[in-house]
């Protein structure tokens, strides 16, 4: 794996990001549906694509602090504005401290994580990482190569939420018409 497929805190990066690229990515703490939400002007949506019971990925349970090839709870959908996809976000759970947590995770449907998470106060947030999201981990529909990608770990009690958001060109050109 190049360089640029590790996930990076933005002093580890090898080159600085363009203002626009290095605020979304790194510098909005705050939530992803809401900022998208007043970019879209309401015209905002979260459709599922994918929700189960997985094996994480290595560097998911690497995050989680669970043992490489851990079961967890898989949830990947598009962020909209206008109907368009905006992000790919994908979020984990590790099983064992889901079921733990009583943490509905599994229900939430076209509900927002974000909603969710950034109305619990109980929830922190861990340091946001970035890189080049690998294309083979996208939906094929939205599959190319090189585009910033955004993670970062959800801690309440024993639980962690992974959330990793891939932002797509459209977003870029609404961002870009916005600044
Ligand atoms: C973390 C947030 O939640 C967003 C909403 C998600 C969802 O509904 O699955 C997933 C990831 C995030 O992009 C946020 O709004 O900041």
């Amino acid at each position: 794996m190049s360089e640029s497929h590790h996930w990076l805190t933005a002093d580890q990066l090898p080159v600085p990001l363009d203002p626009l690229q290095h605020d979304w990515l790194y510098i909005d703490k705050g939530s992803l549906t809401r900022r998208l939400t007043l970019l879209a002007e309401g015209a905002f949506s979260v459709t599922p694509l994918r929700e189960g019971w997985q094996p994480l990925r290595d560097d998911e349970c690497a995050a989680l602090g669970v043992a490489f090839g851990s079961s967890g709870w898989v949830r990947e959908v598009y962020l909209r504005g206008h109907g368009e996809p905006w992000v790919f976000a994908r979020s984990v759970a590790a099983r064992r401290a889901l079921e733990d947590s009583g943490f509905d995770l599994q229900r939430l449907g076209s509900r927002s994580l974000g909603e969710l998470l950034f109305s619990d106060q109980a929830f922190t947030r861990g340091p946001l990482e970035a890189m080049r999201y690998p294309d083979a981990w996208l939906p094929a529909e939205v599959q190319q190569t090189q585009l910033w990608a955004r993670r970062s770990c959800f801690s309440r009690g024993k639980l962690g939420v992974l959330v990793a958001e891939v932002f797509l060109p459209a977003l870029w050109q609404a961002a870009q018409r916005d600044s």
